[in-house]
């Protein structure tokens, strides 16, 4: 007889599987790699800077093999969950510049959040204005209007993806499965949306021209303004839908900003949006009855660009958090999706797609205890980012003396309320709290940023809070990829110009250096967290020293060629180094062909070219400004430069062409480079040619040369052979005439 349904075990929420046949291939190739470095470093027989150089790259490859050991793959079943028992999320987008990220695009990203699967009582979407832009308000509420069409629209007809500037532009198919009279109300139904969203965007764009509206967003004023919360609801929308049914609320909070207070960028503003967030529930309460109060005990956080893509991603997030047979259940703090981007080119100059971490390396560390967090496209556990512990999660603040709390959090009493609350209960908050805790002194003498919340010390939050708040405390988490069938759970925009990214790598680069070579170092937390694991957060707190093994081999090997002088590779050495190169090039042609199944050449191949000029141009900057800060003479070095989504299309970019315009100093290391090379390998094979051959001793550096010439040629090209206005600026390339020349005179 078949057992009752109630005392059948719950259905599996999630399934995970080690790729062992990758896991064997990646053990095996870095074993080859590793035994054949070693004999290339003892055979080295010359003791010069190369060899410091070669050390390093070893150093860092070793760290960067930890993720590969153990790669897993992981599939959500969202069906099988309880809907009425799932629990609250606040999904918090985050946006700072008008300019730079269009309201049109932010409000798409605000919308297609709102228009997740997921009863929408216990949804609630904010939206962090840095700016504390007038547009951006009025926007946020001509999209709540939209979204009380557009959320009901999606539910109704199963949209897939709820971002409505790519339902419309896409080919999404609908359930026209119900009927003649289903699918006439269905095509009524689109019409009538689409026009509602054509008028909304205009709407926006009218806004946007407003000169009265953008006009009072001076530069100055965006970094001196009140703090400004308000829920924006439509008071007759505030019926009495089921839970399920509902409107998710929407909140905009734009914290105070004074030029005499630090901010602490992204990171300070979810700090208020974590805390305002519940504070605002008291006003929540009064404007929409109908919901389900909570402490959302989740948030699901968003930059400014990456609209939600299938509207599923949510419920998937919950099938790890809710799932009671995990293995150790109370220890997940996050669940991270991968970034993926809408305006990829096909032809990835600049390697944005960023492949090795979000398709290679967090899966291998998924393997270990999890992905690092990556600021975007993640689902957190609220008491988690305030600083508890995964063992002390059931109240963990409910023992602490006020006074203690307030040490910690601050003094907003309805925060405080809220922190012992558990979920699912309702607060009688006072509602100045909401302005109180996005005010500039509201976090004077707390912990905030430093125990509590977002971490401030690096300008790469997500990395540094991620591992020092969450994953040393014992927290663990798991990473969301989508299987190849599947779309993505999320999309953002990549920048389009070379400046853009470069700027945004040394952003990235001297964050994570920062915390690196501060007492923070991840391979010093090593018994906390697992030494693969450690080593997985290493190698990007160290990968800014590329700069230092790649400008060796930019100029030693250059400077003795053109020399004709002794050869920095002896013959003994020659064929191990010839060894090493080789091996790591096909170690890199894997790793890229197991990720990709089209196209794996080229990408390797754009890969490798940007690496190499990442390494002397990001990542050197990196170095300079880390180091500038380390002896105090930094000042502002390492600052947040906010990436450009204005442009979707950089043409030249979807073409596969370099876009130099607008580069700043950060190129200059580049391009002297690669002049340096061709002057060398003209120079070198001249004199080979009139002094006679000298032999296969050089023929190592003549290899190495003719590599850097193949892999800098876009800079050549954009220096002397390009007259378009993207070419490399004018006074670039005569600051690297410049500085080749001097580098030649000097050591040639
Ligand atoms: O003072 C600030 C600065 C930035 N942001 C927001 O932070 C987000 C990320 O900024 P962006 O310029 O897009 O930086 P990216 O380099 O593209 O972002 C990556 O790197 C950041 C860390 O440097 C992470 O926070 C991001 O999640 C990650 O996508 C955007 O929505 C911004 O509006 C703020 O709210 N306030
Ligand atoms: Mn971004």
């Amino acid at each position: 007889m078949a057992a009752p349904l109630q005392d059948a075990a719950p259905l599996q929420l999630h399934t995970v599987e080690v790729d062992q046949p990758l896991a064997a291939v990646n053990r095996l190739l870095a074993g080859l790699h590793l035994a054949l470095a070693a004999a290339a470093i003892a055979h080295r027989g010359v003791h010069d800077i190369l060899l410091a150089a070669d050390l390093v790259l070893l150093f860092l490859w070793l760290l960067s093999q930890a993720p590969m050991l153990r790669p897993v793959s992981r599939a959500a079943f969202p069906g099988r969950l309880s809907r009425p028992a799932l629990l609250a999320v606040d999904v918090m987008v985050v946006t700072a510049d008008p300019d730079k990220e269009p309201a049109a695009k932010v409000m798409n990203t605000v919308i297609s959040a709102m228009a997740l699967d997921y009863p929408g009582g216990r949804l609630t979407v904010y939206l962090s204005d840095d700016a504390g832009s007038p547009l951006t308000l009025l926007a946020a509420r001509k999209a709540y209007a939209f979204a009380s069409v557009w959320v009901p629209f999606c539910r109704k007809y199963g949209v897939q993806c709820p971002c409505p500037e790519r339902f419309f532009a896409g080919s999404d198919q609908l359930d026209g499965g119900g009927g003649v009279d289903h699918d006439r109300e269905l095509a009524g139904d689109k019409i009538r949306v689409k026009n509602m969203y054509e008028t909304f965007r205009k709407g926006i764009e009218e806004a946007t021209k407003d000169a009265a509206l953008s006009g009072s967003c001076t530069r100055a004023a965006r970094q001196d303004h009140d703090a400004h919360v308000e829920i924006i609801a439509d008071k007759q929308d505030s019926n009495s839908d089921g839970d399920e049914d509902a409107m998710p609320s929407l909140g905009y909070v734009s914290r105070e900003k004074r030029p005499a207070w630090a901010h602490h960028f992204k990171a300070g503003a979810l700090n208020v949006l974590v805390s305002s967030s519940i504070a605002d529930r008291s006003e929540l309460q009064h404007l929409r009855v109908s919901s389900l109060m909570s402490n959302a005990p989740y948030v699901l956080v968003l930059d400014c660009d990456m609209y939600c893509n299938t509207r599923s991603s949510a419920m998937e997030a919950m099938c790890f958090h809710l799932d009671s047979r995990r293995r150790r259940a109370d220890d997940l703090a996050f669940v991270q999706f991968p970034q993926m981007f809408h305006n990829l080119s096909g032809n990835d100059i600049y390697a944005n797609e960023l492949r090795s971490i979000f398709s290679t390396r967090w899966k291998g560390l998924d393997g270990l205890r999890g992905p690092i967090l990556s600021g975007t496209g993640f689902c957190l556990r609220r008491d988690a980012v305030y600083g508890a512990r995964p063992s002390s999660s059931q109240g963990p603040f409910s023992s602490m003396e006020v006074g203690e709390l307030k040490t910690r959090f601050g003094h907003s009493n309805g925060h405080l309320v809220s922190l012992r609350r558990t979920a699912g209960s309702t607060t009688g908050v006072l509602p100045q709290d909401a302005t109180l805790v996005a005010s500039c002194e509201y976090e004077m003498g707390t912990r905030w940023g430093e125990e509590v919340g977002f971490l401030y010390q690096s300008v790469v939050e997500d990395y540094f809070t991620g591992y020092r708040q969450l994953y040393c405390r014992g927290w663990t988490s798991v990473y969301c990829y989508p299987a190849p069938s599947r779309p993505a759970p999320f999309l953002g925009s990549v920048p389009t110009n070379l400046n853009d990214v470069l700027v945004q790598n040394k952003r990235w680069m001297s964050g994570m250096l920062a915390v690196g070579l501060s007492r923070h170092c991840p391979l010093g937390s090593a018994l906390a967290v697992s030494l693969p694991q450690s080593m997985g957060f290493a190698y990007y707190a160290f990968m800014a020293l590329y700069a230092f093994p790649v400008l060796c081999y930019a100029t030693v090997p250059q400077l003795s060629f053109f020399r004709g002088g002794a050869t920095s590779f002896p013959v003994a050495s020659s064929l191990w180094f010839t060894a090493v190169f080789v091996s790591s090039l096909l170690q890199h042609l894997i790793e890229v062909s197991v990720a990709k199944r089209r196209l794996a050449v080229r990408t390797w191949w754009n890969e490798q070219r940007f690496w190499a000029l990442n390494a002397v141009t990001g990542q050197l900057f990196a170095c300079l400004s880390v180091a500038l800060d380390l002896v105090g003479a930094g000042g502002q070095a390492v600052n947040f430069d906010l990436t450009s989504k204005a442009s979707d299309h950089g043409e030249l970019y979807r073409d596969g062409v370099f876009d130099f315009a607008g580069c700043s100093t950060v190129l200059l290391p580049a391009t002297t480079l690669c002049l340096l090379n061709n002057a060398a390998l003209v120079g070198g094979i001249w004199k080979m040619v009139i002094g006679g051959g000298r032999g296969d001793t050089v023929s190592v550096e003549l290899f190495l040369l003719c590599y850097v010439a193949a892999l800098s040629y876009p800079l050549l090209q954009g220096m002397v052979l390009r007259r378009d206005p993207a070419r490399v600026p004018a006074w670039i390339t005569a600051m690297s005439v410049g500085m080749a020349a001097t580098l030649l005179s000097l050591f040639g």
